[in-house]
């Protein structure tokens, strides 16, 4: 049997598997790597950084024989059936001990099934997010592990070796038991919906004012020097100036309108309705991304419905200005949302997701990087188990300082016929959450009225019943 030399090991040579592989090798870690398509494991050794150790084989086994023991590694593959293949063919190669790590996109409920199958046979198994995309993977990623603390304690120094540092610290912890390392990335991918959505609806409302790209670059890239400082802004920034190569034009006037998605957005919509808790603004972004595809449709209600809109009276400095803060608005209620669903989710599912480490792990590395999530790691690290962020004073003062404006952009789109539910969304949210006695007391009534559901009163306890309108 050939030595056994290699640290760790990866399966599925693809974006993500390939570009973390050769992170590690930079990290001095020696790394091998298994795809069937041999033109990806040439491809990877191709790519090592000189002085690296890193092999490719074509043959499953082969990298297994040449792991240290207990042998750790990892799966970057597509979610579902291609997971549990792997692990299928995995298991006649693997011992006891041994650690194997889902690194994909996967769902929950799936990982919580694969790490009890895979410990019934004395093999640790973790779930894992990662983020941060081709250049993230290959220069330091945020990592989300959950699952199997044993397994975790493992791998945690190749691990915080791989990922991206704040101030030093790495972006990456143990964020609970069982499935809560997908949970957490669902989350994140569910926040990278709402703030993509919000970003998008403020590109139209500032086109709306007549901003040709170059401006919106400026525009983008001067916000990321501000308050609104985080990758995303920061990309679409980048954006506005690429040029298509095929014609004369910016490449983003020539994409197509019809976004595509891999199933994380909509995931985060379903558990939040299963837990139950509200994310209205993720729920929005989900809907436009489905609205989006129906090109056809859309192009015959717009001659349907194409009728001229009222204008805009503000200059355009003073828009540029407001729809900073509904954007900014709209960023702090969608952090908000997800981390109130881990927060709901982690009683419910018993998952004990640490919401001050999920925050720290997502400052760096990760799509949804901000600078905004300094002030909410402060508030985490102040009240761990704070229900919503929005009760945290900081975050309030945030939130008033932006209110006025984001009010104004909500009147104006809704005035003018431009599309920014998401931003109307962020508002509608914020004020029922804020609201003292909603209106729902006529809901209740309507529910008793029709169907005998009954009803709690405000001045006794127990449920009630009444026979309406008689
Ligand atoms: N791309 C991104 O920005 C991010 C992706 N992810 C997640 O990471 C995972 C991998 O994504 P990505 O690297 O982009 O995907 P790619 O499509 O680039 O790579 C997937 C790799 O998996 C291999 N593969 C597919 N099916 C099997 C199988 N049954 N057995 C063994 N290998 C298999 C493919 O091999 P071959 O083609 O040779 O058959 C390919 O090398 C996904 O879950 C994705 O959602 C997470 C964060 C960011
Ligand atoms: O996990 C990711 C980033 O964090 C992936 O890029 C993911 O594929 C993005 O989701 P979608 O394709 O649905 O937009």
């Amino acid at each position: 049997m050939a030595q056994s030399v290699f640290d760790f090991g990866m399966i599925g040579l693809g974006v993500m598997g390939r570009n973390l592989l050769l992170n590690m090798a930079d990290h001095g870690f020696s790394v091998i790597g298994f795809d069937k398509d041999s033109t990806k494991t040439g491809a990877l050794e191709s790519a090592a950084t000189p002085g690296t150790t890193v092999k490719g084989v074509a043959e499953l086994a082969t990298m297994v024989q040449l792991l240290q023991s207990p042998r750790k590694l990892m799966m970057l593959v597509p979610a579902g059936q291609p997971v549990d293949d792997v692990i299928e063919s995995l298991i006649p190669l693997l011992e006891k001990g041994d650690v194997v790590i889902d690194g994909g996109n996967s769902h929950y409920t799936d990982t919580v099934r694969r790490v009890k199958y895979l410990r019934e046979k004395g093999i640790h198994f973790m779930g894992m997010g990662v983020s941060g995309g081709e250049k993230g993977a290959r220069t330091g990623p945020s990592i989300m592990p959950g699952g199997d603390k044993a397994a975790y304690e493992k791998v945690r120094p190749m691990l915080e070796a791989i990922s991206a540092k704040v101030n030093n610290t790495p972006c990456v912890a143990y964020l609970g038991t069982e499935g809560a390392g997908h949970y957490v990335k669902m989350v994140h991918n569910g926040i990278e919906y709402s703030i993509m959505q919000l970003i998008s609806e403020a590109y139209a409302l500032l086109q709306h004012a007549g901003l040709d790209n170059d401006r919106l670059h400026q525009v983008f890239k001067t916000w990321n020097e501000g308050a609104l400082q985080s990758f995303l802004v920061e990309i679409t920034a980048d954006i506005f100036l690429q040029k298509d190569d095929k014609t004369s034009a910016r490449l983003v006037d020539v994409i197509s309108d019809k976004a595509g998605s891999k199933g994380t957005g909509k995931w985060t919509s379903q558990d939040a309705m299963e837990l139950p808790v509200a994310i209205p603004v993720i729920d929005t972004a989900v809907a436009m991304r489905t609205i989006s595809a129906y090109k056809e449709e859309r192009v015959e209600a717009a001659k349907i419905y194409n009728k001229p809109v009222a204008s805009f009276n503000t200059d355009t400095e003073t828009w540029i200005k407001q729809i900073h803060d509904a954007l900014y608005f709209g960023v702090i209620i969608s952090y908000a949302q997800g981390l109130a669903m881990l927060h709901q989710a982690s009683k419910e599912l018993k998952m004990e997701i640490p919401l001050p480490e999920v925050v720290k792990v997502w400052r760096g590395g990760c799509i949804i990087r901000s600078t905004l999530l300094e002030v909410y790691m402060k508030a985490y690290s102040a009240s761990p188990d704070l229900p919503n962020i929005l009760l945290n004073k900081e975050v309030a003062n945030l939130i008033e300082n932006a209110l006025t404006n984001t009010r104004t952009v909500v009147a104006q789109a809704a005035q003018s016929g431009i599309a920014a539910a998401g931003i109307m969304s962020a508002l509608g949210y914020f004020d029922a959450y804020r609201t003292e006695r909603m209106p729902t007391n006529l809901v209740q009534a309507q529910r008793d009225y029709f169907g005998a559901h009954t009803y709690q009163r405000t001045d006794a306890t127990g449920s009630f019943h009444t026979v309406w309108g008689e």
